[in-house]
């Protein structure tokens, strides 16, 4: 029975969300360019979707739920683009704006929550009167607004499933920079750490973009939250040591039978928990459940420039001719989680039928 008493009624949110990577002007969408974090705080203004989907691409805004949200962005300005008396209803504006929206949907391939996205602005455009173009900024900041209500709903319940004084591992950055807010995983960690549950946490480095070290680290110092930094290679071992109860991550697509796509490092952490007794917990509001897609074996993994491996910061840090493969995320089967954590509920030993209880 999951507690939900956890349901933060006494949590100052404010005091955790001191970052936001998105924010929309009116005009442009402004993105806090997170391939310099935490050494620089700039933002990129974005005026068109071409724009957006770039910006995608580059991982100047990163996180599953983070590009969803984008993406919608760049529909509202894809739609303030077409000249006023070039589209007089919304099904000759969907015609005109597919191509953007498709030039946003192949911007990455792995986190659902694009195309899931993308399809919200699809409906609007399909159903929308005359008045489409405030309905599409209006389905945007529904897209953000009910983001961050589901995050802070699963930091409640995932919290809830914590015992006091544990310890939590988390990969990757599921924080306010992945999100409209609070975070997935980094929202049961601060909620559980609000809640006096969480008593000790470490981060994985998260090679090869660092975006553990770089962002998640980063994020929990802007809360006043302890986090301890350990190298990718050192999570077994801290398993080992005992330091550590729970594994937390979040997800980019989670399939019908609960395998879920994730980080690059996710899986073996999976493994590592098993043999050493930890238990997994996936956090993802349900945007990133994707009951079309069967099973993990189908789930397209984003290949990216083998530079980002081979140099740092723009300098070789790699002998000259040596190649390398740069897959940056992985899966990590249902049977290897012991809950999935959505603001609609939580799934504990996924499968197909319990993720067919809570998703239909
Ligand atoms: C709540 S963020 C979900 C997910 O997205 C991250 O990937 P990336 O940094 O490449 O966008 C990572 O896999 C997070 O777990």
């Amino acid at each position: 029975m999951t507690d939900t008493a956890l349901a933060l009624a006494d949590l100052d949110f404010d005091r955790y969300d001191h970052v936001r990577p998105i924010r929309w002007t009116g005009e442009a969408l402004e993105l806090l360019d997170q391939r310099v974090l935490p050494f620089t705080v700039v933002h990129e203004s974005c005026r068109s979707s071409d724009e957006v989907a770039a910006a995608i691409r580059a991982l100047v805004v990163r996180g599953a739920p983070a590009i969803g949200i984008a993406a919608a962005w760049g529909v509202v300005l894809a739609a303030r683009a077409l000249p006023a008396d070039h589209a007089t209803d919304a099904a000759a504006a969907s015609a005109l704006l597919e191509p953007a929206l498709q030039h946003l949907n192949a911007a990455r391939p792995t986190a659902v929550n694009l195309m899931w996205a993308l399809a919200r602005m699809r409906r609007v455009l399909a159903t929308a009167g005359a008045d489409w173009r405030a309905a599409l900024e209006r389905e945007a900041q529904a897209i953000e607004r009910e983001d961050l209500a589901a995050n802070r709903r699963m930091g409640a319940l995932g919290a809830a499933l914590i015992a006091p004084g544990s310890g939590v591992l988390t990969h990757c950055n599921t924080g306010s920079l992945a999100t409209a807010g609070f975070g997935t995983a980094l929202g049961v960690i601060r909620a559980g750490v609000a809640a006096g549950r969480v008593a000790r946490v470490f981060a994985t480095e998260t090679r090869p973009w660092n975006q553990g070290a770089r962002l998640t680290v980063w994020e929990l110092g802007q809360d006043g939250i302890d986090a301890t930094l350990i190298a990718d290679s050192a999570a077994a071992h801290l398993m080992k040591t005992g330091q550590v109860q729970w594994v937390v991550v979040g997800a980019d697509r989670i399939c019908a039978n609960g395998d879920t796509a994730n980080k690059i490092g996710t899986y073996p952490l999976a493994i590592a928990a098993r043999h050493h007794g930890l238990k997994v917990m996936v956090v993802a509001p349900s945007s990133t459940v994707d009951m079309a897609t069967a099973s993990g074996d189908r789930i397209e993994i984003e290949e990216r420039d083998p530079a980002e491996l081979l140099s740092f910061r723009g300098k070789r840090v790699v002998a000259e001719g040596v190649r390398a493969w740069n897959p940056v995320f992985d899966v990590t089967p249902h049977a290897l989680i012991d809950a999935i954590v959505t603001e609609r509920g939580v799934v504990e030993r996924p499968d197909a039928g319990r993720m067919r209880a809570l998703f239909g």
